[in-house]
């Protein structure tokens, strides 16, 4: 990563001189380190051709703070949830690159994301806090080799083959989401839906990784396993939490059920994720029996939260933006006769603005809000100046930034219809859609994109194919919540009722 590395000083300023070093992305960057007066401290530089020297100008609330408040200042906006707003805002006024920390540069153009994540050079590795405890056994937190063989032993379960098998497992539970919507729509209250999206995500991602569920749908009530996850991600920042050695208490029971699963016979050759991870043993990339249990843990906060929090901000967006809500409705109920027909492969081929809507629920309330920090001198004996730099895409900043995205804070799911790529005349034509990576990019990207857009697709289908939504009262405003690393999410109030057409035809026959 850190191809050339050429220390300079720079001419001194007003008396001061600056160590700075040239990186090797695909454009080297000139950092300033070291102490400075307000006008140059905090100041990035990129050197484009190596030589000459682009100033941009600093961060006011990092310029004119001294590098030691302002972490301070940092924690206070992570506690306060405003961290992401805060770099969107700094984002605005400075460009494409802000110094956030003294040592941690956020970025938000496409470039960046090939540069700090992207294939053809090496691997900038990743930067865990050391609050995390980061215990490298599972994917997330792995290094270098142990990452390959992870990923590797992981893969099967997420071919076209392995969702073929995993899709009737999946389907069980949306069943049961209709049947438990059904007996809320006959109640005439108003349901919280994100209490729904995550029985049913966690429910399945349990089954597909311990063989048997958390049976939150099943009871219709959150249990000491749910209650647990949920506690532990209100608590922590859901990256860390994937990276955190877990509590003693939690690592048992992810123990029993993971080894309760791995001696089932009868699951053998099931095709879920247990399934191809066990199917790697005896082979150079096989894993042990601990690194299973970490690995099957892993899969439950990564694969379950993320697609219940994007389900969460659809809904709200959908129901905030009554238009789209119609489009999307009727797409479905045009597009299926019956719900049965709401498989994966007709569910990805034959409703076109429902995925737009899915993406732009991507881009205005990604599940993943944060910046994924990525170290740039790892080979380096000594820090720079005291400093080692971490550089990341902000992914809230860079979905939200005008620069990349027109009418950025609006839900405009027409902006990822094809036509608007191609039609000079519409608003989003110029959109920046290369910026737009809710699952990361490179080879540490999301292994469970696909599955998560099969489940999203399927489960938000057979919502709006049942049942007609409406906001409940209050509801306005919703999205402007806190980001803890995930967001806050609180209850998303909704009215659901059955469809009505449906039951005036139930009514005649
Ligand atoms: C909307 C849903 C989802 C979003 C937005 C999402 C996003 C992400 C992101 C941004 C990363 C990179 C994290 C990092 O660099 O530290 C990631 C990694 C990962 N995700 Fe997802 N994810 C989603 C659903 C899923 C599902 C359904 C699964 C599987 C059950 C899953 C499994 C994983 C795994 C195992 C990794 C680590 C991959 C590696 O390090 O090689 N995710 N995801």
């Amino acid at each position: 990563s850190l191809v050339s590395r050429k220390l300079r000083t720079v001419t001194p300023h007003q008396d001061r001189h600056f160590e700075v070093s040239t990186f090797n992305l695909s454009h080297p960057i000139l950092f300033v380190f070291g102490p400075g007066d307000a006008e140059t401290r905090g100041k990035i530089s990129v050197d484009t051709n190596g030589m000459s020297l682009y100033r941009r100008p600093a961060p006011l609330l990092v310029a004119g703070m001294d590098l030691i408040a302002f972490p301070i200042l940092r924690s206070l906006s992570i506690v306060g949830g405003q961290l992401d707003f805060v770099m969107k805002d700094l984002h605005d006024k400075y460009g494409d690159v802000v110094r956030f920390n003294p040592d941690d540069l956020s970025f938000i153009s496409a470039q960046a994301w090939k540069d700090i994540y992207g294939f053809g050079h090496a691997e900038l590795p990743k930067y865990f806090p050391s609050f995390s405890g980061f215990n490298g056994q599972n994917i997330i937190s792995a290094k270098g080799s142990d990452h390959f063989r992870f990923r590797r032993a992981m893969l099967p379960a997420f071919t076209d083959k392995s969702l073929a098998q995993q899709e009737p497992i999946i389907a069980s539970y949306v069943d049961l989401l209709m049947t438990r919507l059904r007996e809320v729509a006959d109640s005439e209250k108003p349901t919280n839906i994100i209490r729904w999206y995550n029985y049913t995500t966690f429910d399945l991602i349990g089954d597909l990784a311990y063989g048997e569920s958390f049976k939150g749908l099943e009871e219709g009530k959150s249990n000491g396993w749910l209650d647990n996850i949920s506690n532990m991600l209100k608590l922590m920042p859901i990256l860390a939490l994937m990276t955190v050695s877990p509590t003693i208490a939690h690592l048992d029971n992810a123990a029993s059920l993971a080894m309760k699963r791995i001696n089932r016979t009868d699951q053998r050759d099931r095709g879920d994720f247990m399934d191809a991870m066990m199917r790697a043993k005896g082979q150079k990339h096989e894993l042990t029996d601990a690194e299973l249990i970490h690995n099957a843990d892993l899969l439950i906060t990564a694969g379950s939260e993320t697609t219940a929090t994007l389900l969460s901000g659809v809904t709200y967006w959908l129901l905030r933006t009554p238009e789209t809500l119609e489009r999307v409705t009727k797409e479905v109920r045009a597009a299926f006769d019956k719900e049965e027909d709401i498989t994966f492969k007709e569910a990805s081929t034959r409703l076109p603005y429902m995925l737009a809507c899915l993406h732009e629920g991507l881009r205005i309330f990604p599940p993943i809000p944060l910046v994924m920090l990525r170290q740039t001198n790892p080979g380096l004996p000594t820090p720079i100046a005291g400093y080692s730099t971490k550089v990341g895409v902000h992914q809230y900043a860079t979905f939200h930034s005008s620069t990349n995205f027109a009418y950025p804070s609006e839900f405009r799911p027409e902006r990822w219809l094809p036509e608007a790529e191609t039609d000079s005349s519409s608003p989003f034509f110029n959109d920046n859609r290369e910026c737009h990576k809710p699952f990361s990019f490179g080879p540490r990207d999301c292994i469970g994109r696909n599955l998560a857009y099969h489940e999203m697709r399927i489960i938000l289908a057979r919502i709006l194919w049942n049942f007609d939504l409406e906001m409940g009262e209050g509801m306005l405003g919703w999205e402007r919540q806190k980001i803890f690393g995930i967001w806050e999410k609180p209850p998303l109030m909704v009215k659901v009722r059955r469809r009505a057409d449906k039951v005036k035809e139930e009514v005649k026959s």
